[in-house]
């Protein structure tokens, strides 16, 4: 809806009203186009004002509605026609002015913006682009470069900067929409000649053609197969090229190809699920809404290895006061280095600046008597966790909340060593802690809804994308990861490459394949757990060497080890490097000659394994794990293993999520493949699909969004 009312004598007033964010639905729609056509034909009206209720100009078109039959007035008349209207319109932004808000705004004939409001067109991220006139007006008004940087990124600007780039007339710090109520009565009955965007070239460049081949390359870079960010290249190519009627017939056309795209499905499904996240439940029946966090403002970290030290870079970015427990000597001076100089960067990155004196150093855990939360993040070795959360028990004040940052580990075991098991939670990050944006919250059988919640509001309050998981090995992420790497070994062992397997994930739109990561993250990080767990035995010989606990085991990752290539770390692993801590992976001959004597030893013909084995054996089997997980309620939808995998492990977001993924291949699909696999491979009982899944298919396949009703329906017959 829109209201309208006049105001200060002469000024049409326009308010968006779709809380929360003004969203353009067709309702809103056709209140701009009646209220406009009101203001318009009152003789009394001199001129406009739009602008949005509740402090929010407006967040775009209605994402939610792309997905149904789309009515309404369409939004490029409706803009053209205040574009085109003979008395002056102004936007007064507050809040957010996004995509189609944007849009909006650029037909007006002056924008004026309170100074916390962020600007953008973010179509992009959701698989778009910006179709109306956004990426035909945006360059005739600000240039064609800093256009294309901000209709391919998508990124927010706030009103500083959006006033240096010209989208701004005037930024006030002021009601917004007083001011521009003044400022409407100030322009009455001026010229609007040279205020019509759509009137406007585009300032000529010298060479547009290597300008374009630049940018072409940067997106196809950046965006491994995504299609959005080379059709909004194509878009503002049209404007710098193109008459405006033209360059809009040009946008429609690349729209079309985007609108009904797998991509825009996914991207728009992971832009609802990254917020469903939000809304945690446990199946104990603790909620986010009825879960009380508590306040956190002191905090400890122990352990400063890699861990330890981007966590307490986070925390400090968060505003918290830290202290920093290290109890080497030598690892707490170079803490004391590292850290400031990461803070240091961050504030650069992030424009803020973090007083070093917020993080205290000690070499013992009594310091952190008076602190409102501890990260445990030492070595990864239950005996050493136990001792540490023993003397933290002792420690901390009786009501502060413990937290390990184990990545496997039992968090019910670490919360038994402690006095109050209630408040202890995992809080697991990813490496460099400080920078990636994905955090499980790991909540144990005794965990309270209030440590949960405390948990995942400081985890939103460091930037993070927090997910709560239940209590099992591995918890979501790594559980899963184990399926994927494991088949990612057999199929070495069957002929493939770590070359063929790393392309068949890449160009599936990982960052990295599954070879390529392992030696970034180290290979001696799993041989640790596989020795911890009685796996690692390289002295088995004859068929008991591919067989643990009576399951196919592959020990290839083993012997490299033992062969001492941890990966990047020592300039040898899966690859090749040109020295230790080299970044640039090159082919291996000694690789390929040892996989051949590996499966000569053991009896192995190689075969040829095409691209499409790879995805499929590597990714459904994750997938069938993530449907374990739901299954047992270890992750409550597949939002927050999408979230996971997208957030924490490279999943490509235009695909969605693994979870999406299944969706989007069919269910049974992935279920035939699946049972194929395991028929060749009996020995590999988790590529038998899961039950969930069989019940979903034999549901019909519902949509991923019907699934926690398959799953809820199956838990309370139990
Ligand atoms: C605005 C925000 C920055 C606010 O952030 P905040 O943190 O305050 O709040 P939340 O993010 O938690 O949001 C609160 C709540 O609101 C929901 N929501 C937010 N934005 C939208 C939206 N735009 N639509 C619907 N719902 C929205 C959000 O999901 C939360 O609810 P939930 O229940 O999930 O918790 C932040 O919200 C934000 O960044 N929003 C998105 C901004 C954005 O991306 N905007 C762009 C939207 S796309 C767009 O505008 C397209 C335009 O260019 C118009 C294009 C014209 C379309 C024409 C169609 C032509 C079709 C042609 C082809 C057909 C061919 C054929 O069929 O033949």
């Amino acid at each position: 809806m829109a209201q309208y009312r006049r105001v200060s004598g002469s000024v049409g007033l326009i308010t968006l009203q779709n809380p929360p964010v003004n969203a353009l639905s067709a309702s809103v729609r056709q209140g701009i186009v009646d209220s406009v056509k009101r203001a318009l034909g009152d003789q009394k009206v001199k001129s406009v004002v739009i602008c949005g209720q509740n402090g929010v100009f407006c967040g775009g078109a209605d994402i939610r509605e792309f997905g149904r039959q789309m009515s309404g007035p369409p939004l490029v008349p409706m803009i053209h026609d205040i574009e085109a209207a003979n008395k002056p319109v102004v936007a007064a932004i507050e809040g957010s002015a996004l995509g189609g808000g944007l849009e909006l705004a650029l037909g007006c004939h002056y924008r004026i913006s309170h100074s916390k409001a962020k600007l953008g067109l973010p179509e992009v991220t959701l698989g778009l682009l910006p179709a109306a006139g956004g990426t035909q007006r945006l360059p005739r008004l600000i240039g064609v470069p800093a256009a294309l940087n901000l209709i391919t990124t998508g990124r927010h600007v706030t009103a500083a900067e959006a006033l240096q780039l010209g989208i701004l007339d005037h930024v006030t710090e002021h009601n917004t929409v007083d001011v521009a109520v003044k400022f409407a009565l100030s322009v009455t009955g001026e010229s609007l000649d040279g205020r019509r965007i759509s009137s406007f070239s585009c300032a000529p460049l010298s060479d547009l053609d290597s300008l374009f081949e630049e940018a072409m390359l940067k997106v196809r870079g950046a965006a491994r197969g995504a299609i959005a960010p080379v059709a909004c290249v194509q878009a503002v190519r049209a404007a710098a090229t193109l008459p405006y009627a033209q360059g809009m017939e040009r946008e429609k056309e690349l729209m079309a190809t985007l609108f009904h795209s797998g991509q825009a499905r996914a991207l728009q499904y992971f832009f609802f699920a990254q917020r469903a996240v939000g809304r945690w439940s446990t199946p104990s029946g603790a909620r986010w809404d009825t879960s009380q966090p508590r306040p956190v403002r002191k905090a400890a970290v122990i352990g400063l290895g890699t861990m330890g030290r981007g966590i307490t870079v986070a925390l400090a970015q968060a505003g918290l006061s830290v202290v920093a427990v290290e109890t080497h000597a030598k690892q707490l001076m170079e803490a004391k280095k590292a850290v400031p100089s990461m803070l240091k960067r961050g504030a650069v990155r992030g424009g803020t600046t973090i007083e070093p004196d917020s993080i205290t150093y000690s070499e013992t855990v009594q310091a952190v008597a008076d602190v409102d939360l501890v990260i445990e993040a030492v070595f990864e070795d239950m005996a050493l966790k136990e001792k540490v959360f023993q003397q933290l028990s002792i420690v901390c004040k009786p009501d502060t909340l413990l937290c390990t940052n184990t990545s496997s580990l039992d968090v019910d075991h670490l919360a038994s060593q402690t006095r109050h098991p209630e408040l202890v939670v995992g809080m697991h990050f990813f490496a460099p802690a400080h920078v990636m944006k994905l955090l499980e919250v790991v909540y144990g059988r005794r965990s309270s809804p209030a440590a949960v919640a405390t948990a995942m509001q400081l985890g939103k309050k460091m930037g993070k994308v927090s997910v709560a998981v239940g209590n099992c090995r591995g918890f979501a992420g790594n559980r899963m990861l184990k399926r994927y790497l494991e088949q990612a070994f057999f199929l070495l062992e069957e002929g493939a490459t770590p070359e063929l397997v790393d392309r068949a994930l890449e160009e599936f739109g990982f960052p990295m394949g599954v070879f390529r990561m392992s030696d970034l993250s180290g290979l001696d990080v799993g041989w640790r757990v596989r020795k911890a767990d009685g796996l690692a035995d390289t002295s088995l010989t004859g068929t008991s060497a591919r067989v643990r606990q009576g399951c196919r085991y592959s020990p290839l990752g083993d012997l490299l080890c033992e062969h001492g290539r941890f990966g990047q770390k020592t300039g040898r692993g899966w690859y090749q490097y040109d020295k230790p801590g080299g970044r640039v992976a090159k082919s291996d001959p000694w690789l390929h000659n040892f996989l051949d004597e590996y499966r000569a030893r053991h009896g192995l013909v190689p075969r040829c394994i095409d691209q499409q084995e790879v995805l499929e054996r590597c990714l459904f089997v994750l997938i069938n794990e993530g449907f374990q997980i739901l299954e047992e309620g270890i992750a409550a939808g597949p939002e927050d293993i999408d979230a996971i995998y997208v957030f924490g492990y490279g999943w490509p977001r235009h695909r969605g999520g693994p979870m999406f993924y299944a969706d989007m291949v069919g269910l049974e699909r992935v279920v035939e493949r699946l049972e194929r696999y395991h028929q060749a491979h009996p020995n590999v009982p988790y590529l038998q699909p899961s039950g969930l899944l069989r019940r979903l298919v034999a549901n019909g396949s519902p949509p991923i969004h019907k699934w926690r009703n398959v799953i809820k329906n199956r838990n309370s017959q139990l």
